[in-house]
């Protein structure tokens, strides 16, 4: 006869003293807790993350067998099933109400890696079980579709609802949908102003994304019109900024997050991706040369007191992947897959702290 009481009232209490340790609240309050069933000396339960992609997931498992065997007994043999639902602020939006979360990648300067970390990181996102969507934004030189093999491809139209519905394309799992679809390659620079806002616009209000737990919309470099037009089309759930470390750089990204934090535009900023960090040579793998300077990405995000989400090396492979279409984080190289993997661990786990933490963001009113 075991000395200990096994009941559903016991598992929830000995599982209140286990803290979400990013939301610091204990995981039985924050409803995490789900389908307890119990045998002899047996308890099986799940717990629901709030992201696919959380980096604390065996933190969280451990936590919980310390919990059942300390305030319980010893002897129980516990399974704990992981599922997640991930957290938004969207709830019934009235523009893409199925988009959990819409996060804009943006860069104070062109060329730092802005769409090569946004694609990278949507494979990540994916591969962590998550559902995503690509808008590339850029309309100076849209790079998605090269980068997704999908630059000879049309996103086609469909009947939803009795309305003309836009099909995103879907590549690597990713659903896209891209300026370079809409125009020939080198026409992209008669698009700019209010032409390539509409377009953007459309690309919310026309297009049938379904159910989506993350939207990354890869914005031009800088600040400009396109910024102002995805404000004032949806609320944006936070923005995160890429940047290499060199000086040019930081002085422009430093605007770029600058812009998201102006009170009339107000979008929480997520965290700073350093990109192009450091360069590992193959033949000296345990060697970092700091080729752009190093620390600039920390020394942003710390003037702005937010998150250095990640730091991606500079690798030949992630050059040649986005040359030929298809998705560096694929790679066996574990210096690339894991810097994109923990940085997209990094940055879904930020999501969620802003969720839990924030209120939703307001669209920006057109003046
Ligand atoms: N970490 C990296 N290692 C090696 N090459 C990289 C890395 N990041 C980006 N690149 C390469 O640098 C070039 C510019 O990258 P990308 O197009 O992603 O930049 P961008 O910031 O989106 O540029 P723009 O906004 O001007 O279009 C590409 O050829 C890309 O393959």
């Amino acid at each position: 006869m075991s000395e200990y009481k096994l009941s559903k009232e016991s598992v929830l209490q000995a599982l209140s003293h286990v803290e979400e340790p990013d939301l610091k609240r204990d995981i039985v309050s924050l409803n995490m807790v789900k389908d307890i069933q119990l045998g002899i000396d047996q308890v099986r339960f799940t717990v629901v993350l709030t992201t696919p992609a959380c980096p604390l997931k065996e933190v969280i498992r451990k936590r919980c067998e310390d919990a059942i065997h300390s305030h319980i007994g010893a002897n129980i043999e516990v399974t704990i099933d992981m599922t997640s639902d991930v957290t938004s602020t969207r709830n019934n939006a009235p523009v893409l109400p199925g988009v959990k979360n819409i996060i804009a990648v943006s860069s104070g300067k062109g060329g730092v890696g802005k769409s090569t970390v946004t694609a990278n990181l949507a494979v990540a996102l994916h591969k962590s079980g998550a559902k995503v969507g690509i808008i590339d934004a850029d309309i100076y030189g849209p790079s998605i579709p090269t980068m997704f093999g999908a630059e000879d491809m049309q996103p086609m139209i469909s009947q939803v609802n009795g309305q003309n519905r836009l099909q995103p394309i879907q590549q690597f799992g990713i659903k896209l949908l891209s300026m370079g679809f809409l125009v020939a390659p080198g026409q992209a620079i008669i698009w700019r102003g209010t032409m390539a806002g509409r377009a953007l616009q459309q690309f919310f209000s026309d297009a049938d994304w379904g159910e989506l737990d993350y939207l990354l919309i890869d914005m031009p470099p800088g600040t400009g019109d396109i910024h102002l037009t995805l404000v004032q089309t949806v609320p944006v759930t936070g923005a995160i900024i890429v940047t290499t470390p060199q000086k040019v750089a930081l002085a422009d990204a430093t605007k770029g997050l600058a812009m998201f934090r102006q009170p009339q535009i107000n979008v929480p900023v997520l965290g700073v991706i350093e990109n192009m960090s450091y360069f590992t040579p193959a033949e000296l793998p345990n060697s970092q040369y700091f080729i752009f300077g190093k620390g600039g990405g920390k020394q942003l995000a710390d003037m702005f007191s937010v998150p250095l989400l990640g730091q991606i090396p500079l690798v030949q492979s992630i050059r040649e992947a986005g040359d030929e279409g298809r998705p560096a984080i694929n790679s066996t190289e574990p210096l690339v897959s894991d810097a994109f993997r923990s940085t997209a661990e990094a940055l879904a786990q930020h999501v969620a702290i802003r969720n839990a933490t924030l209120d939703r963001t307001q669209r920006v009113e057109v003046a």
